[in-house]
């Protein structure tokens, strides 16, 4: 049987995703993260006026050319208070940051470049360039100035200019909705008590966090046992709510009890692929159904964490407009590893960081599926492509980064 490459099979689940395009308008508070459904044009200029970027002095240059100019302070332009009046020859107004520049000045000399003279009269112990320490009207941006383009991700940068340019909600696109299921008869709820042969289900939460931490909602429709008609009125609960993605956890292999597929294409899933060259996670199924992407991932815990990160955060974070986040690094190896069969295998690996700022990766032994425990203490997954020769301890690998290391 040949298995699709892990690359074919996330380039076939990107293609056809189709991102929602609902929007919502929300608060500047809520928007961190959201991606702009619209461009955003400034309601304001920015400086709105000449202002001073200095606590000192409002000169006319042509009086501070020379130093030692002794001038006359005839008033003060403070923030959000300026100086009504005009500053003349050999005369200078008392300015501090941010305060509009009088009429008359041009340049700011700042207070630690004079000295104070008896009788409201100062020297000057410098002589700035002309226009120095001024910000000029609107050159930050200037009312219409369209600052903000729709599909750019806010970030602190961009709430503070959307706030500057006076808006004080944004049109964002929605998060987009993913219902998961997890399916088995041996399942029971955390926090549970569980009789003989039952487990606890826990794939939910870790899977659940990744489609969260790429922008999207959850609706988790709980626990499934493995039978047909009771995974078919989950898949309408999903239906019925829009989601836009379902992830369908356990129930993907070939054993009896694994109805996940059949079930889905009995209620109408169009099958796109199923199982890949990859370890953890072989029996990854991909579909859609009435619209919805469909994920079908293993129910082994660090397999469906695995085919999570490699396939459900580019789903999701296609279906929030967001661009792919770059996880893959390079790291030398702290211990050999054997040669890889045709499945791209997923090393579970604690990462640490040398003195010169490069990464070693630490393979745990094992490396069973099964075995949450492990993954949960990984910074990192080395990847190994298929048929990889064995690989020595020092030599660089390629490493999904997880976490950064402590
Ligand atoms: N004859 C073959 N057997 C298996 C193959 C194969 O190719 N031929 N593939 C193996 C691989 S690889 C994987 S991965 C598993 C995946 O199987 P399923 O997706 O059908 O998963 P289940 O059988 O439902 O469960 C596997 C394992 O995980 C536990 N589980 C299930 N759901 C959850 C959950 N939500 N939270 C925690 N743990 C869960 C379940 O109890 C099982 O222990 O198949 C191999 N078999
Ligand atoms: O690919 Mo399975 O996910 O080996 O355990």
């Amino acid at each position: 049987m040949s298995l699709l490459s892990v690359e074919e099979a996330l380039l076939r689940v990107i293609t056809k995703a189709r991102p929602p395009q609902r929007t919502e308008r929300l608060p500047l508070h809520d928007c961190l993260g959201r991606v702009l459904a619209e461009d955003v044009a400034a309601r304001v200029t920015h400086p709105a006026f000449d202002n001073s970027a200095m606590d000192g002095y409002a000169v006319r240059y042509e009086d501070i050319a020379e130093i030692g100019a002794e001038l006359t302070v005839v008033g003060q332009s403070a923030a959000g208070r300026g100086f009504r009046g005009k500053v003349g020859r050999g005369e200078t107004v008392r300015i501090f940051t941010g305060a509009p520049l009088p009429v008359g000045a041009d340049t700011v000399i700042i207070q630690e470049d004079t000295e104070k003279l008896p009788d409201d009269r100062i020297r000057t112990l410098f002589a700035p360039a002309k226009g120095r320490h001024i910000r000029l009207k609107g050159q930050d941006f200037a009312e219409g100035d369209v600052a903000l383009a729709a599909g750019q991700v806010l970030d602190a940068g961009r709430l503070t200019l959307a706030a500057g340019m006076n808006h004080e909600s944004l049109p964002v696109f929605a998060r987009p909705k993913i219902a998961i299921i997890a399916t088995g008869d041996e399942l029971l709820p955390a926090g549970s008590s569980p009789g003989p042969d039952q487990i606890i289900a826990s794939n939910s939460f870790g899977v659940a966090a990744i489609a969260r931490e790429n922008g999207a909602d959850i609706l988790d429709l709980g626990i499934v046992p493995d039978d047909r008609a009771a995974i078919a009125a989950a898949v309408a609960k999903a239906q019925s709510v829009k989601a836009d993605a379902l992830v369908t956890l356990g129930g993907a292999s070939v054993g009896d009890h694994d109805l996940v597929q059949s079930a889905l294409i009995s209620c109408g899933m169009t099958l796109d692929f199923w199982r890949i060259a990859m370890r953890p996670g072989k029996p990854l199924m991909v579909g859609e159904l009435t619209g919805m992407s469909v994920l079908g991932l293993p129910g082994n815990p660090v397999s469906s964490l695995v085919c999570a990160l490699l396939f459900l955060e580019p789903l999701t974070r296609k279906l929030a407009h967001l661009p792919p986040r770059w996880r893959l690094t390079t790291a030398r190896l702290a211990a050999p590893l054997p040669a890889n069969d045709r499945r791209q295998d997923y090393v579970r690996a604690r990462l640490t960081v040398e003195p010169d700022g490069s990464l070693l990766a630490h393979p745990f032994s094992r490396q069973d599926s099964s075995m949450v425990s492990i993954f949960a203490q990984s910074e990192g997954l080395i990847v190994r492509p298929p048929h990889a020769p064995e690989a020595l301890s020092g030599e660089t690998c390629t490493v999904l980064k997880l976490r950064d290391p402590a």
